[in-house]
């Protein structure tokens, strides 16, 4: 049995969701489905879920819920499919005063499950009364699978909105945004399926972001980890929390394009298996701007027990998370996104001033960070030398060097004007080759 999720750009249109439907009736085995929003049909357009973000900013702004029923009527138009849309937007019409940010954020792929179900002539399984949340909003993992199953399992078929489950109280809750991701995820795992199939735009996960590097090419086979720590690092395609659950039950993960359903796309497999570029040690790029360093200069810093644990935790105090923290006998450089410095910015810097008295002590924004990741790249020989002479020879200068004890990634930060350069020349220097 196979679950399968289809992205906001493999249902943004009626043609598209006639794509849906041949690839689901291709395979029988592919029982169950996701659906996302509608997502953007070109560039420049826009998604559905953000329209629904807009208009949750100002509830009356009759015009965007207009260009959202638009949306969703030419695609039952181009479809052919029989729906009252009427009647659903009259429900979110007199909602509109009292429903909370979720519950109007997860009409997108509400609605889109409805239309889709009819389109299939399958049944639409409410996700609210299958994915629950505590009152942390963290998701009830146990009590998600058992109902997830038994409802599906119910049903031969199934038509699943993505993104939303609810909470305690039985009001919805939604996942960060992607979070369709993990919703199919979660009913994989619930049915112990064969396989996850997600189902995007691209032909797999590529060895870079296709924006940033056009002659990117799709990965064959890449392991939980390594796909965990480009989509940490900024590689969007599959949403990092959606890794967990396919991992712990060893379901393997097939990212495919539903506009090419021929080409087999990325298996993302446990770390044993051996994957097939085996003699090619990097296994993607990615990166991400907008992140600050706090530098901390004090001399003999390194004899000081308990200093670094006192720094992060007056970073913790402020709500501030840190990403990597290299150091050196008097040097402590922390890494963390500049959005977490908006509001104590100066109070943090007062905080570890007076509690830690350093020499000096400043922050720099605007860095961009990369990794570089591939099972066991550290072990490979010259690696290093090659990684570090590519982008000394194209002029960038590496802002800071991270290599954890995974031996699967090798971070740097360099400025953010040179994030894209960077991106391009390693993956000339190391992955086209
Ligand atoms: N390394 C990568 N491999 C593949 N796609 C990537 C990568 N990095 C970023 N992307 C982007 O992720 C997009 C797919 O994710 P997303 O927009 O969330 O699709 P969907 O709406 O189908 O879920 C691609 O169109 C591509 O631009
Ligand atoms: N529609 C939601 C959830 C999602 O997962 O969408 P997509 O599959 O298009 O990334 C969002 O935009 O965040």
């Amino acid at each position: 049995m196979i679950v399968c999720k289809f992205g906001g750009t493999s249902c943004c249109s009626g043609s598209q969701l006639k794509k849906v439907k041949d690839i689901l009736l291709a395979n029988p085995e592919r029982r169950y489905v996701i659906v996302s929003a509608p997502g953007k049909r070109f560039d420049g357009d826009q998604k559905v879920t953000d329209l629904l973000y807009q208009l949750d900013k100002d509830r009356h702004t009759a015009s965007i819920l207009a260009k959202i029923q638009q949306r969703y009527a030419d695609i039952i138009r181009d479809a052919g499919i029989t729906f009252d849309l009427d009647h659903e937007f009259e429900v979110i019409q007199n909602q509109l005063d009292t429903g909370s940010t979720a519950w109007l954020v997860s009409r997108g792929e509400y609605l889109n499950a409805k239309i889709f179900a009819a389109y299939m002539n399958w049944p639409f399984l409410e996700a609210a009364d299958m994915i629950f949340f505590d009152e942390n909003h963290h998701l009830i993992e146990p009590l998600t699978y058992r109902f997830m199953k038994k409802e599906m399992l119910a049903h031969a078929n199934g038509v699943i909105p993505g993104f939303y489950g609810s909470d305690e109280a039985g009001n919805i809750a939604v996942f960060p945004r992607g979070g369709s991701d993990v919703s199919g995820a979660l009913a994989a795992r619930a049915v112990q399926a064969d396989a996850y199939e997600n189902w995007t735009d691209v032909d797999g996960i590529l060895t870079a972001d296709p924006h940033l590097v056009p002659e990117a090419k799709p990965i064959n086979t890449i392991s939980y980890q390594e796909l965990r720590e480009l989509s940490y690092m900024g590689a969007g395609m599959l949403q990092e929390e959606a890794v967990f659950p396919c991992r712990n039950a060893g379901i393997p993960i097939n990212l495919r394009n539903t506009n090419h359903p021929n080409v087999q796309g990325t298996w993302i497999v446990s770390e044993t298996k051996q994957r097939t570029e085996a003699h090619q040690p990097i296994t993607g790029i990615a990166g991400k701007k907008g992140f600050s360093n706090i530098q901390i200069e004090k001399a003999m810093m390194n004899t000081q027990i308990g200093f670094g644990a006192k720094a992060l935790s007056i970073l913790a105090e402020h709500g501030v998370s840190f990403e990597h923290n290299p150091t050196s006998i008097d040097t402590m450089s922390i890494l963390v996104p500049t959005a977490d410095l908006k509001d104590c910015r100066k109070a943090l810097l007062a905080d570890l001033q007076a509690q830690l008295s350093p020499d000096n002590l400043f922050i720099e924004d605007g860095i961009a960070l990369i990794a570089v990741v591939g099972e066991g790249i550290i072990r490979h020989v010259g690696f290093a030398a090659r990684l570090f002479g590519l982008v000394a020879e194209a002029g960038i200068n590496v802002r800071m060097i991270d290599v954890g004890f995974s031996e699967m990634n090798v971070i740097i930060g360099v400025n953010e004007e040179d994030f894209e350069k960077t991106i391009r020349v390693i993956h000339q220097g190391l992955v086209a080759k």
